[in-house]
């Protein structure tokens, strides 16, 4: 089952816990806006190469959307779909007020210049920002694109529309960007698990944990785990995967990387097969890179306790029964990886207020969204008697379709 399949499939099971009006349902599935565009660019060769760049806006209801771009080579249209209604509900249980979008293009972005990629993200922005705005859609940074790719995004866009810095977020902070920002993600996926784990009497400091992905969200991940006590005992990224029984030294491997070193060629671990990082013992297992890493050949051997899931719809349905079955405890993405854009939300309103706000503030504030959006997930998954994923979707399609009711219908 591909990845809007399954995410329209946890939609329509809320919808139906929810009692939602047919017609309502229908609505809240189908995108309000989807863009796609060819991206011509001139190579540093001299000869042309096009790419293809999605929009995908999926709902508006409850504010601006607001969702990252993705440079990859497997975007494709279904999966940025999915991920801009994944962003509609992200935001709702976040309870910041946006509605939800999703952009990508597909490329290698490993395989482009530093001028290749300005140069297709300048195009990129020419041809979708009259559909982009502070108060419209608001993009930021996933997987393949940072602070750098949102500053040509910012800069192009104000070419055309003024000195506009909430058009974008995640930008550096040279730009006004927001303190804090960069590591949210990680940040917020740590506040969720330290949330998570205290409703089981566990604890970060007592746990060992399995990591998948090693750029934003699973190294900010990895040294604040590690900085609270945490065991981190195996990682991997596309390069390779590692483990250290007795704990993965992470300023260490941090060090490593940001010196160009690849996974398998660090000291202070053993090589494994990637195939072994998922079903790894641990406590707690943190996808933190693809989606659908979790599927049915795998998940009948994993080990960990508690999924945690960074990445965006790492799990597929069948994983998730399988892993339901097993009494896996699963964290769903749309609460689990919700610190980024709740970060994005205090950088826009930042901007707005032309006010900069200390990081101390940032995470202080960070953490109380975070735990405010576990209550209110609780209190769901004990009113409908359901799981967490179940939990996390009824409580933001509710939001956004009580918004849509009161906004109404009539033409
Ligand atoms: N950035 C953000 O704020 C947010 C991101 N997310 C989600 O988190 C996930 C990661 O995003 P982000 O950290 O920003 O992306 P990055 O591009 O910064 O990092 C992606 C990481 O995944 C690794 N990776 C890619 N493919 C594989 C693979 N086949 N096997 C193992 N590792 C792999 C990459 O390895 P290598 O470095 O070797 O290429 C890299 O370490 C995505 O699902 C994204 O949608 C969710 C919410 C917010
Ligand atoms: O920070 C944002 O606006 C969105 C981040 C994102 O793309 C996501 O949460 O998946």
């Amino acid at each position: 089952m591909n990845a809007l399949a399954a995410t329209s499939r946890n939609f329509r099971q809320a919808a139906r816990l929810l009692g939602l009006d047919s017609k309502l349902e229908k609505s809240l599935l189908i995108p309000f806006r989807e863009i796609k565009v060819e991206c011509t660019i001139p190579k540093d060769d001299g000869t042309l190469a096009s790419f293809v760049g999605f929009r995908v806006q999926h709902d508006n209801a409850r504010g601006p959307m607001k969702g990252g771009i993705r440079y990859h080579p497997e975007v494709d249209p279904d999966e940025v779909n999915a991920l801009a209604q994944l962003m509609t509900w992200k935001t709702a249980v976040a309870a910041v007020p946006y509605g939800g979008a999703k952009g990508g293009i597909g490329c290698s972005p490993d395989e482009l210049s530093r001028s290749e990629l300005e140069r297709l993200t300048r195009v990129f922005t020419q041809k979708i920002h009259d559909l982009i705005g502070t108060h419209t859609d608001i993009p930021a940074p996933d997987m393949g694109t940072n602070a750098q790719t949102m500053a040509w995004i910012f800069d192009e866009y104000s070419k055309f529309h003024g000195h506009s810095p909430a058009v974008v977020t995640g930008k550096p902070i040279d730009l006004g960007g927001s303190l804090g920002r960069d590591a949210a993600t990680g940040r917020g996926v740590l506040y969720a698990t330290e949330a998570l784990l205290a409703e089981y009497g566990k604890s970060i400091s007592g746990s060992t944990f399995v990591i998948q992905g090693f750029g934003n969200v699973g190294s900010w991940a990895a040294q604040l785990i590690h900085e609270k006590g945490g065991k981190v005992i195996a990682l991997g990224d596309v390069t390779g995967s590692i483990r250290n029984k007795a704990g993965l030294d992470i300023p260490a491997l941090m060090k490593h990387r940001n010196e160009g070193g690849h996974m398998k060629n660090f000291h202070g671990g053993e090589v494994i097969d990637s195939s072994e990082l998922l079903v790894h013992e641990c406590d707690v297992l943190i996808p933190c890179a693809l989606g659908g890493v979790l599927n049915r050949e795998n998940a009948p051997d994993v080990k960990a306790k508690f999924v945690i899931e960074a990445a965006n719809h790492p799990t597929d349905p069948e994983a998730d029964e399988i892993l339901t079955k097993k009494g896996v405890i699963v964290l769903p993405d749309i609460y689990a990886n919700s610190g980024g854009v709740v970060v994005s939300y205090f950088e826009w309103v930042q901007n707005i207020q032309g006010f900069m706000w200390d990081e101390e503030k940032v995470n202080m504030e960070l953490h109380k969204y975070m735990n405010s959006a576990f209550q209110h997930l609780k209190a769901m998954c004990k009113l409908h008697d359901c799981n967490l994923r179940m939990g996390a979707f009824t409580l933001g399609v509710n939001r956004v379709a009580r918004a849509t009711l009161l906004r109404g219908w009539e033409a």
